[in-house]
């Protein structure tokens, strides 16, 4: 039997970029930008895998990234393999 780690799907997210589309115009909090209406939008799961301000050393393959501590030193929403939200993976 294959186990996928949390560490796995950060490095190798079979699904590295989902999208969404706005459905009321949306201004982004302390950012001079709206997103209009009908706009596309495109989540850059490994990009956000790979940001060093959430993952140091992106490369390094350490399943310690993902004990309670080091969760808790990171916003949310930064390990995405799955989706988030309404539209998350039922099969997650
Ligand atoms: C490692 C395994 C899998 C990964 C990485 C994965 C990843 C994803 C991702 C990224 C999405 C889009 C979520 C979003 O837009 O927020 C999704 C949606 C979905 N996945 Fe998976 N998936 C996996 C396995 C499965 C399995 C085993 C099933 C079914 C048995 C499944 C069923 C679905 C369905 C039905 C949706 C659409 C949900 C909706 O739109 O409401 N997935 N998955």
């Amino acid at each position: 039997m294959y186990f996928l780690s949390t560490e796995t799907l950060r490095k190798y997210p079979p699904v590295p970029l989902i999208t969404r589309q706005c459905v009321k115009d949306y201004k982004v909090p302390d950012e001079d930008v709206i997103i209009e209406k009908g706009n596309i939008v495109m989540i850059p799961v490994s990009g956000i895998h790979y940001d060093e301000d959430y993952y140091k050393n992106p490369e390094v393959f350490d399943p310690e990234r993902f004990n309670e501590e080091n969760i808790a030193q990171r916003p949310k929403y930064t390990h995405l393999p799955f989706g988030e939200g309404p539209r998350i993976c039922i099969g997650k």
